[in-house]
């Protein structure tokens, strides 16, 4: 639990920015809901209820899709019901259960389960995820508002208004909702667009949220579970481990920008899996920069992992060859290659990266097992660039994602996801050597929106 609300306190630069402009949607052209309303409106919204739906009471006739026209009465805030009081004109009669024998179940549990550990289903049973530093979290984050994102088991869009609900009318106090209509989806289109989703993305993640809602009036807490929701979808099929396999050594190929991050992850991967009990050893293929080969040195007594070097300037096809034989000789379950990140020549990098590859399967025809892509997420946009042009060099099988701590871009991994699928083994989330969280879509959606912080 401490690593998952460090993750998002990390991230919390993100969510800001996305809250900040989220109220400013709603603020414009929202107007208070009475506690009564925000209920039912909330009800209905967690059924997906589509506008074409029947009302959800007498009073809630919300009639069409293109209607902008609330038909609540506005802004003032009842006196507080007493159960089994009549309500109002425009609102569901409530039914008279003078003694209800047991409140609704369960009125305020979020309405998604806790993320479950990502398996990779095509691996033999001995393959292992990374070691996750990360807890799984204990509890369920409760939504905060004063409406609870409840969907009663088995009831309709009005359905479970018995004791506790009217408790909790209330007690709520008055929400800002804003009729979701073509100006406002444009205006979350803009905000996603501008939480560097990129354009595509930002536009289907705002249609779907939309789809159904249409004429329905949202509040900031909805709008971020839905996006929360949304984002979750998108990122749950790449939230995948880095596999592990039984054949050995297995060859790690890092592959990345300079700055990207990428010492800093083989030194923060080399510390788990020696932890998961695996023995590796390190190349510092990016032989032309001498300080670059200082720092992994660095990064590998922090691990306990040998890193093998070579003279300034020699063929880093030649010291990933000779690395191999190393890693056979030693019995080592990973060998992690680092690799220049040189993309102002690009062809150069190209026939570098291709060398290496050709020369490590010499020992083994199927090495690298994996080629990792570091990738700074404070690039944003440029992230998107990066693995176009790395897809090229070299054939990525996997992203890890650094640096998402105090950056406002976290948005980008959307769209990477969106775009490319590929699939995201860990995120960087500070310098320290324990600093590599497994990625998880549930906790980065909620972390990205501000949704359900704790
Ligand atoms: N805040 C933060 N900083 C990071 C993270 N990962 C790496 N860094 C920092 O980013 C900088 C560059 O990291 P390196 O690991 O040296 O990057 P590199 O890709 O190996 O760069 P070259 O050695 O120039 O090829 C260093 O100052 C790291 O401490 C991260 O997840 N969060």
């Amino acid at each position: 639990m401490a690593f998952l609300s460090k993750l998002k306190d990390r991230l919390f630069r993100s969510s800001s920015k996305l809250e900040e402009g989220l109220d400013a949607i709603v603020e414009e052209g929202g107007e208070q809901d009475r506690p009564t309303d925000a209920l039912e409106e909330t009800e209905a919204l967690r059924h997906g209820m589509a506008d074409t739906a029947a009302p959800t009471s007498p009073g809630d006739t919300d009639p069409a899709p293109e209607d902008p026209e609330p038909p609540h009465e506005p802004l003032s805030v009842p006196e507080p019901d007493l159960p089994g009081a009549p309500t109002g004109p425009d609102e569901a009669p409530a039914p008279a259960d003078p003694a209800p024998p047991l409140p609704d179940p369960e009125p305020d549990l979020p309405p998604a389960s806790p993320p479950q550990p990502e398996e990779t289903p095509d691996l033999p049973p001995n393959e292992i995820p990374v070691e996750s530093p990360l807890e799984a979290p204990d509890a369920p984050n409760e939504v905060p508002g004063p409406a609870p994102l409840e969907i009663p088991e088995g009831g309709g869009a009005v359905s479970g208004r018995g004791f506790f609900n009217r408790l909790l009318r209330r007690d709520a106090a008055p929400v800002v909702r804003r009729t979701l209509d073509d100006d406002m989806l444009e205006q979350l289109e803009e905000l996603l667009i501008a939480a560097d989703m990129g354009v595509d993305t930002a536009m289907r993640v705002a249609a779907n949220m939309a789809e159904g809602r249409m004429g329905r009036k949202l509040s900031v807490e909805e709008i971020k579970g839905l996006l929360a929701d949304e984002v979750a979808r998108i990122m749950e099929p790449v939230a995948r481990p880095m596999p592990l396999y039984s054949k050995t050594p297995q060859v790690v190929l890092v592959v990345g920008v300079n700055g990207s991050g990428k010492t800093t992850t083989i030194g923060k991967l080399a510390s788990q899996f020696r932890a998961a009990g695996k023995t590796v050893v390190i190349a510092a293929g990016d032989t032309f920069r001498a300080a670059a080969v200082e720092q992994l040195q660095i990064w590998g007594e922090r691990a306990g992992v040998p890193v093998l070097t070579a003279p300034e300037g020699s063929d880093p096809a030649s010291l990933a060859f000779d690395a191999m034989v190393k890693a056979e000789q030693d019995g080592a379950d990973l060998l992690m290659i680092d690799t220049a990140g040189r993309l102002q020549n690009r062809a150069d990098l190209m026939e570098e990266l291709a060398k290496i590859v050709r020369v490590i399967r010499k020992k083994d025809p199927e090495a690298p097992h994996n080629t990792l892509l570091v990738l700074d997420a404070t690039t944003g946009q440029n992230a998107l660039l990066q693995v176009e042009i790395f897809k090229k060099l070299a054939d990525v099988s996997g992203l890890v994602m650094t640096k998402l701590d105090g950056t406002a871009k976290g948005g980008v991994l959307v769209a990477l996801a969106d775009k490319f699928g590929l699939p995201i083994h860990a995120i960087g989330v500070g310098e320290q050597i324990d600093d590599l969280a497994p990625f998880d879509p549930r906790d980065f959606a909620e972390a990205l929106t501000g949704s359900a912080r704790s």
